[in-house]
């Protein structure tokens, strides 16, 4: 493709031949190939532009820089306003535009992205078509599952991945918005057709000023979505999402009136039932996982698929069979008391999961989390709290401590813990507080190791070891690890 004409669009300044034949486009120098074009990015950490000279050598023939860099022969140099929105673009131009081919549901919000898209994705495949996904846990086009590195990825990738699922007959993607990726330029040039707002409460506040910006940044995906807005009107930030909504909005909730509501709730341990209404149509759902922000995750998908045009029985049908890996999942141990693995790793997420256990009377609910390093910190003094109000007993331990002490970290989370009443025990090393929990388990008790979900790893420092908490779990049991 020639450079001219994946720089359509792009407000720049060009140095060098403009029609250059450009074989592939990277943003990172170690990708870089014969006929390259590299986007250099400054970054959190580095900053692209030291690595010009290393992409030139690995076979790039232009560069492109949001800061003038000297000429080298031969190479044509592009420079831009913003390299991280011209990467878009160009993504966009280099992959021929694929989100104009495919109707695009972006779902945005702290918590509930992963399980909307699983259960949108279940309703659409219902209806026959092959669907797209992208988000935390994987990417999938259809069955096929493709490794996720991010919750949103970079333009580039995300504009490579599109194009695959194109050419793969997908025509509905469904794809987790998160809003690092709308800070970043990572989702400008997608054309989404619709947006889904779950909620917004404490997280990425490392990364986002404060609430409003946090809540600003959600918002301009609501700036996007040509045909449709759907909106959970219990939230309080849902006025925000609809005044920057230029589609038509849909809104779901409980509480209030919405245009999708939930009635007769039924929770249990095993799932929630309600009954879904939408003006005059009715019908019983059944959900897999429990808990009321299930029930809100199911009106998202369900308010889609009403815009849709698919009936509240294929609806039905689809949600009753839909569960998300780390979501609620309930670990078979053989044994009398419960263990749950759960991804929970913010207040209002612990909150949600502590809440969907409450009517559970029968045992105590021992609840097992740490927090991410390199994550928000002040939302751990507020996981600690909301633990000890609705947990029995407490096990802190580590999550992914990333490049921050372990014992830092869960000292922070005892901070808000020591505000409660409840009893806690601090294990620093997750697998020995695993351990702890199993040994120590009661009849009927329900253990929960919130924070890491569906992760198979555990990220300490530079260092990522394998740790899945089904096989320790498992492991520990098979050990004697109880009675
Ligand atoms: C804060 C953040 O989002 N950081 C992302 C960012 O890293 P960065 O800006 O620090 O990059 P950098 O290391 O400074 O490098 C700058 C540039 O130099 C380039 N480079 C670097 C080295 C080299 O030898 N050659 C070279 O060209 C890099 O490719 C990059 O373009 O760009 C990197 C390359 O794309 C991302 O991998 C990295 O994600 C980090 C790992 C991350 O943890 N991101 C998280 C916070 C994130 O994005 N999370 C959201 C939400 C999660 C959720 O709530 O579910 C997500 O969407 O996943
Ligand atoms: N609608 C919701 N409201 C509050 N908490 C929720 C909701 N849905 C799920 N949760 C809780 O939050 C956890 C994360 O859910 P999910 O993975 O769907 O969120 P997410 O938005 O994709 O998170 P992330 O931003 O980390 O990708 C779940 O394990 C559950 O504990
Ligand atoms: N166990 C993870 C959960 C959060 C992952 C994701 N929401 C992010 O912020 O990257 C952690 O905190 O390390
Ligand atoms: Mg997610």
């Amino acid at each position: 493709m020639k450079l001219i004409d994946i720089l359509k669009g792009v407000n720049c300044e060009i140095k060098g031949d403009p029609n250059i034949d450009i074989s592939g486009v990277c943003y990172d120098s170690r990708k870089s190939k014969n006929k390259y074009l590299f986007i250099a990015i400054k970054g959190f950490k580095t900053d692209g532009i030291f690595y010009v000279e290393e992409a030139i050598k690995n076979g790039a023939v232009a560069v492109v820089t949001d800061r003038e860099i000297k000429e080298y022969p031969g190479i044509t140099t592009v420079l831009v306003e913003d390299a991280r929105a011209a990467m878009a673009k160009i993504a966009s131009n280099f992959y021929n535009n694929p989100t104009s081919k495919l109707t695009l549901i972006g779902v945005t919000g702290t918590n509930g992205k992963t399980s909307v898209t699983y259960m949108l994705k279940a309703i659409l495949e219902r209806q026959n078509n092959k669907v797209g996904l992208v988000g935390t846990i994987q990417n999938m086009i259809g069955d096929e599952v493709i490794p996720s590195v991010h919750t949103t990825p970079e333009s580039l990738d995300l504009q490579e991945l599109f194009s695959i699922m194109v050419n793969k007959g997908v025509k509905y993607v469904v794809m987790e918005v998160s809003s690092h990726s709308l800070a970043l330029n990572r989702v400008d040039e997608c054309e989404f057709d619709i947006a889904v707002f779950t909620n917004l409460s404490q997280d990425h506040l490392d990364f986002h000023q404060n609430m409003e910006e946090y809540a600003k940044t959600k918002g301009k995906l609501f700036k996007m979505a040509k045909s449709a807005s759907v909106i959970n009107i219990d939230d309080k930030y849902s006025s925000m999402m609809i005044e920057s909504s230029k589609a038509k909005v849909l809104t779901y909730g409980i509480k209030d009136f919405a245009y999708v509501m939930a009635k007769d709730i039924r929770n249990s341990l095993s799932g929630v039932k309600f009954k879904v209404q939408i003006e005059d149509k009715k019908e019983e759902i059944s959900l897999k996982i429990p808990g009321i922000f299930s029930v809100y995750n199911a009106l998202a998908a369900i308010t889609v698929a009403d815009f849709l045009g698919i009936s509240l029985r294929s609806v039905r049908e689809a949600l009753s069979q839909v569960t998300v890996k780390g979501r609620f999942e309930l670990v078979e141990t053989g044994k009398d008391f419960y263990v749950i693995i759960d991804y929970a790793h913010t207040p209002d997420g612990i909150q949600n999961i502590m809440e969907a256990l409450k009517e559970y009377k029968t045992g105590r609910k021992i609840l097992l989390f740490g927090a991410g390093g390199d994550r928000d910190k002040t939302k751990r003094p507020l996981m600690g709290e909301v633990a000890g109000k609705y947990a029995d007993f407490c096990i802190l331990t580590s999550d992914n401590p990333r490049s921050e002490d372990p014992r830092e970290i869960i000292s922070q989370i005892e901070e808000g813990i020591k505000k409660t009443n409840c009893p806690y025990v601090v294990i620093e090393n997750r697998k020995e507080a695993i351990s702890y929990a199993l040994t120590n388990a009661q009849k009927d008790d329900v253990i929960i190791l919130a924070g890491k979900g569906h992760e198979t790893y555990q990220i300490i420092g530079d260092k990522v070891i394998h740790f899945d908490e089904r096989e320790i779990v498992k492991e520990i049991l098979s050990e004697g690890g109880n009675r």
